[in-house]
């Protein structure tokens, strides 16, 4: 295997952006932010234009105020700098444009044409659809019947999720997309694969002799993702009330990181190969087939009212647009199996929540335990070796061993020694949207999800949605502010495990080592 470490070196071509959805939240919190980022570090070139579009009325200058507020606001860096200013800017137009209007798209290849001349662009086009996904086939249909397809560059389609409801609207959709767009031209986003720390778990993988060996079922008792969040449904009650916690963090987010866990080391450290690599293991997830083998595996709740700090939180069916008696889960965890030689019979914990006590993202890979012996075993139990890897909002990883307490006869004391990316000053990670729309300009589409992993996806999450369906029996409910339902702790008991605490909440008894300076 070899590692390109030049990747980040290459430039992408001039290009117009054209950013559907521009008065939108998304585009508001991420996506203007990551231009200026971009562009502030020099990966943007002075070759590109960004057209903002949406329906409402907006002046350039109006659209140029939204977007110093959005980055003064959101951005990693501030816009303090007049002439860096004054130049970035100079690049962004705004139209008003409907969708459902073809006319407005010829005006917008009329625009187009005159863009490439104005910044020297090679005719290259990337349509980001900030949209509600109803709308995703109908901009495809306008997009090639405006002309914009006909520039002599290349045409790429980035999408945001969801990608469907579930498996038959995933493929209708794609059908559609499918008669505009060929596939190597389209980038699905899960934004957590833009995160620089799901990115790392291959490099901690396949560039450690300490790990890559033991990683499999021979040394490796369980794994453990955790997705916690605090927040609850905000502003999108509507959308999630139809989606629930399995569709909107399982079917993707979770089950990418569940991947990038498991693959097997790809030839080559390309896309197309990691991407085959993720095929096999979404290919390899042991479906469940009947309602009692949902209800054995996979615990879903509901929040109640309850408290998050000193706050007091509504529940969720008080939360607005959501129906007062909806069923929908708000966490799920989940036992799941990767049904292939590596991996036979280690369980993969998963489990996502809206209010929870904190908001963390950790991937725990949890160590057979040494055998007892007769040196330590009569006084102590040994803890099993963990590897921690920590996603967000603390990113780094740590290693939990056993060593001999200093001072001691043979007594053992636990040790974390922790490496904090984030706590390293210097250290400004680009955010997972800089990451993804760079790569998408580039051509990269290594942290995209092809269309075969997006359906393996919705395959398995359709099983335990149509078992939900049917037995509505087993919504467990917990207070906001809470670590859920206690039945998500029963399903690792019954196998003699436990969740590890998360976001650095160890035992008291452990030593840390870390660069953190705690
Ligand atoms: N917000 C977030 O944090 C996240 C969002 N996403 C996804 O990103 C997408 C956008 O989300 P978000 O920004 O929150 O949504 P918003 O509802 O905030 O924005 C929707 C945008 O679409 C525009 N729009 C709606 N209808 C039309 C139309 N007929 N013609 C032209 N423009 C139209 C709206 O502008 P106008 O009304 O002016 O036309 C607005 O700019 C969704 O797919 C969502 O699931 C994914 C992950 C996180
Ligand atoms: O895609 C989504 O992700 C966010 C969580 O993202 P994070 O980067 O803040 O961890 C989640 O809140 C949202 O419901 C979901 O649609």
């Amino acid at each position: 295997m070899t590692y390109n470490t030049n990747v980040e070196s290459i430039s992408p071509d001039g290009a117009v952006y054209y950013l559907f959805g521009a008065t939108g939240d998304l585009a508001r919190r991420k996506l203007f932010p990551a231009l200026f980022s971009l562009y502030k570090e020099g990966k943007l070139s002075e070759n590109f234009a960004v057209v903002g579009l949406a329906r409402r009325p907006r002046t350039n200058e109006q659209f140029r105020s939204d977007l110093y507020d959005s980055i003064n606001e959101f951005c990693r860096y501030k816009a303090d700098d007049a002439e860096l200013w004054s130049r970035f800017t100079e690049h962004f137009v705004y139209m008003s444009l409907d969708i459902n209007n073809v006319d407005g798209f010829r005006e917008l290849n009329a625009l187009s044409t005159e863009l490439d001349q104005k910044f020297d662009i090679p005719g290259n086009r990337l349509f980001y659809l900030a949209l509600a996904p109803s709308l995703f086939g109908p901009v495809s249909f306008n997009l090639r019947d405006g002309g914009l397809l006909e520039s002599k560059g290349w045409h790429r389609l980035v999408i945001e999720k969801p990608f469907g409801y579930d498996l038959p609207s995933a493929q209708k959709l794609n059908e559609q997309l499918n008669q505009v767009f060929k596939e190597e031209e389209i980038f699905r986003i899960d934004h957590y694969l833009g995160k620089e720390m799901v990115q790392n778990i291959q490099v901690i993988r396949f560039a450690n002799a300490f790990f890559e060996p033991l990683w499999n079922n021979n040394h490796i008792a369980n794994v453990q993702i955790t997705l916690s969040e605090t927040v609850g449904v905000e502003e999108r009650g509507g959308y999630y009330d139809k989606s629930g916690a399995l569709r909107d963090m399982g079917q993707n987010h979770m089950l990418q990181m569940l991947t990038m866990i498991a693959m097997e080391p790809p030839s080559r450290l390309h896309g197309e190969d990691i991407r085959d690599e993720k095929v096999k293991v979404l290919r390899s997830l042991r479906g469940y087939t009947s309602s009692d083998d949902v209800r054995e595996h996979v615990i879903r709740g509901q929040y109640t009212e309850g408290q998050v700090g000193s706050k007091e939180l509504p529940g969720y069916r008080q939360e607005d647009s959501v129906d007062p008696e909806s069923v929908t889960e708000t966490y799920f965890a989940a036992k799941v199996f990767v049904d292939n030689f590596r991996w036979a019979g280690v369980p993969f914990y998963i489990r996502t929540g809206k209010r929870m006590p904190v908001k963390t993202t950790e991937v725990v890979v949890e160590f057979k335990s040494m055998p007892n012996n007769v040196l330590f075993a009569q006084r102590h139990d040994l803890a099993p070796n963990l590897l921690v890897i920590r996603v967000n909002p603390m990113e780094g990883i740590y290693i939990k061993i056993n060593a001999k307490k200093p001072g001691s006869d043979n007594a053992v004391q636990p040790v974390s020694m922790e490496f904090c990316q984030s706590c390293q000053i210097g250290i400004n990670t680009p955010e997972a949207y800089e990451r993804l729309i760079h790569d998408a300009a580039r051509g990269d589409s290594t942290y995209f999800t092809r269309w075969d992993e997006v359906s393996h996806a919705w395959e398995f999450v359709d099983r335990i949605a149509q078992a939900w369906r049917e037995d509505k029996g087993d919504l467990a409910f917990y207070p906001a502010g809470s670590w859920g339902p206690e039945e998500a702790g029963k399903l690792l008991e019954k196998d003699g495990f436990h969740w590890w605490p998360v976001n650095g909440q160890e035992e008291d008894n452990v030593i840390w080592i870390t660069n953190s300076g705690k």
